[in-house]
């Protein structure tokens, strides 16, 4: 096992990738205690070995009636369970019988994130062997309602809340967290949850579902995730008056106050955990979304998984379609419904890739993309006053007021929504696609369900078994004059936990567009003829831990050859090694 570990590690030992060994001989000081003085604040945590009932209290640990015979021996469990012993498989089937039982997706996330509570490993074993079930439930779009009612469902924190009551004392909130080798922070302020808006601190559902896929589809551990909502008030009236509501019950702060704690949050991570742990920007508002991106991505390993992960997995999507539409990337014209942080960051990632291809300059790549945002059709006369993002997509054409306009006008090949609006693809708007194109390209990516800019049947109807779809929330498959169309889940998940893991595994610094096209590029080559076939222009999530091994791959090769790579020297196999470094969810027998 070792020489296999040493082969995909380039040689390098094993023993070397446990904790640094410090001078005195003992694991890095992580928090200072060691080296603190007399004067310094210390936290005094303190490990002890569970067992008896606190073992079975420990989500981390607990096996429940998988403890073997030896082991409740051992660990003084003998009378605290029943005699029977099931296998992890035996509990598995128990426990998804009576998950499918309940009618309501939101009793099965209910039932899921109790499971988390009580015993993480079955959890995750869950999760991974039944992704495409349990995807919906605990990621879009049950997560969106879990969010909306999260005041009510809330049991235990599942990650830090830092608001402005904490201001000053960050570093002391990251430090009363229990785990210390943090390697992926997902961080939201609750201000564009999905397409359903500002849900404040409620918003604490995104980032604990997204690591919950950092771990199940990426192979990250549960012990290195932290979910983080900041929490600087919310502009939800409805919230501002519900008494259940979890956070501060003011309106949102913003300008310098909102810049301080976050730059303090910011400081304080990279002071404790370092430079080489990934923090996602998960659903901010475009306007914090964008400056934030920009302001870190120079001292921080940031990632923000609306702007960037969406545009990888489109970008992906729409150059696997390419098989099935034909062309090459800068053959086609692409109109948008929504010009926000996926809207434009998709826009970006096109331009940019058609640039790579063709050698003409970004400029004119971008001028095959044209936008549609609240007012109508991005043009040159409105550049003066559109915000910063979309002014490289103010092209020269007459004022266009809605996107049916901009359909006749333009006329995509490649139709996308990232409006957070729903049912905004009318008939007569797929109907006009499909009048000249034989095969139109329709994504609608606005989650949950209800904010999808059109249904798979609606696409599949109105365009009459001719659109190639696929949507950010998942669709049933639909059956239209007798052909089964399948339609694929154009969504970041396919990404982010892939590509953390390559950030992750090579020691990466900095998040570099090359390393979204490396990801783009690998997801989009494992789209098999077989799904072809089906009209699908992703591979499906069943195999998502060999799509992101693949992903991690590839992010963490581009890592190395940029140089922002830290962990040397480069393993061999980065496949094999990103394989080796996934966390399995299968119990450990205890000593
Ligand atoms: N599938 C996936 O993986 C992902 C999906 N999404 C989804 O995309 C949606 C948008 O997210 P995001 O880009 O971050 O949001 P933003 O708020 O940044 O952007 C929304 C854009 O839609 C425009 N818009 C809103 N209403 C209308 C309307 N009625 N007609 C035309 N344009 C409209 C806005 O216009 P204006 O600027 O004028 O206000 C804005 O340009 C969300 O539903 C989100 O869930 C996001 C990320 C990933
Ligand atoms: C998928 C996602 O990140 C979003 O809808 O915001
Ligand atoms: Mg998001």
């Amino acid at each position: 096992m070792e020489s296999f570990l040493k082969e995909i590690r380039g040689g390098e030992s094993v023993l070397d990738l446990s904790p640094r060994a410090t001078v005195g001989g003992g694991v890095e000081d992580v928090y200072g205690e060691d080296c603190a003085t007399e004067n310094q604040l210390v936290t005094p945590w303190t490990y002890s070995v569970a067992s008896g009932y606190s073992l079975l209290r420990d989500p981390h640990h607990n096996k429940g009636l998988a403890f073997t015979e030896a082991e409740r021996d051992s660990h003084y469990l003998r009378g605290l369970l029943p005699p029977v012993v099931f296998s992890q498989e035996l509990q598995e089937k128990k426990l998804m019988a009576s998950i499918r039982k309940y009618q309501v997706p939101l009793q099965k996330y209910m039932a899921m994130m109790e499971l988390e509570e009580r015993n993480e490993r079955l959890f995750y074993k869950l999760l991974i062997d039944n992704v495409e079930e349990l995807l919906p439930i605990v990621y879009t779009p049950t997560v969106g309602e879990a969010c909306q009612k999260y005041g009510s469902i809330f049991r235990r924190p599942q990650g830090l809340y830092i608001s402005l009551k904490e201001k000053g004392k960050v570093l002391d909130v990251l430090k009363n967290w229990p785990e210390r080798n943090i390697q992926v922070i997902v961080v939201t302020d609750g201000e564009r949850i999905l397409g359903l808006g500002d849900l404040g601190c409620q918003g604490m559902g995104i980032p604990v579902g997204k690591l919950s896929l950092y771990t199940a589809l990426g192979g990250v551990r549960p012990s290195a995730c932290l979910p983080v909502t900041i929490d600087v008030g919310t502009n939800n009236e409805t919230l501002l008056k519900d008494e259940f509501y979890i956070g501060l019950r003011q309106k949102r702060a913003t300008g310098q106050e909102y810049d301080d704690l976050l730059h303090e949050f910011m400081t304080a991570v990279k002071q404790n955990y370092g430079e080489k742990v990934l923090i996602q920007f998960e659903d901010f508002a475009n306007h914090n979304a964008f400056k934030l991106l920009a302001k870190y991505g120079t001292t921080h390993l940031v990632f923000n998984d609306d702007i960037q992960g969406t545009a990888s997995v489109v970008l992906a999507g729409v150059v696997a379609a390419l098989k099935l539409i034909g062309g090459t990337l800068a053959d086609h014209t692409f109109l948008f419904l929504g010009a926000g942080e996926a809207g434009t960051g998709i826009a970006e990632l096109i331009a940019l890739e058609m640039s790579k291809q063709t050698k003409a300059p970004l400029e004119e790549t971008r001028k095959k993309i044209w936008l549609v945002d609240s007012k109508g059709l991005i043009v040159s006369s409105r550049k003066e006053s559109l915000q910063h993002f979309k002014q490289p997509w103010a092209h020269e054409h007459e004022p266009v007021k809605d996107l049916l306009g901009a359909v006749k006008a333009i006329k995509p090949t490649v139709l996308i929504g990232s409006s957070g609006v729903g049912r905004t693809f009318t008939k007569e708007i797929i109907e006009t696609v499909s009048s000249f194109n034989e095969k139109p390209l329709i994504m609608a990516l606005s989650n949950p369900t209800s904010q999808s800019e059109c249904t798979a049947e609606e696409a599949y109807t109105w365009s009459e078994g001719r659109a190639i779809f696929a949507s950010g929330s998942p669709f049933d498959p639909f059956e239209y004059n007798g052909k089964l169309f399948v339609p694929g889940q154009a969504n970041n998940a396919y990404i982010f936990p892939g590509f953390g893991l390559g950030l992750v595994i090579s020691g990466a610094i900095r998040v570099h567009d090359d390393m979204l096209l490396a990801a783009s590029e690998s997801l989009a080559k494992l789209v098999s003829d077989e799904n072809y076939d089906k009209g699908l222009i992703y591979p499906p999530f069943s195999s998502i831990r060999k799509i992101s091994a693949n992903i991690a791959a590839n992010v963490a090769a581009k890592a190395y050859e940029l140089g922002v790579a830290t962990r040397l020297p480069r393993p061999a196999n980065l496949v094999k090694y990103a394989e080796s470094c996934m966390y399995s969810p299968v119990y450990r027998t205890y000593r």
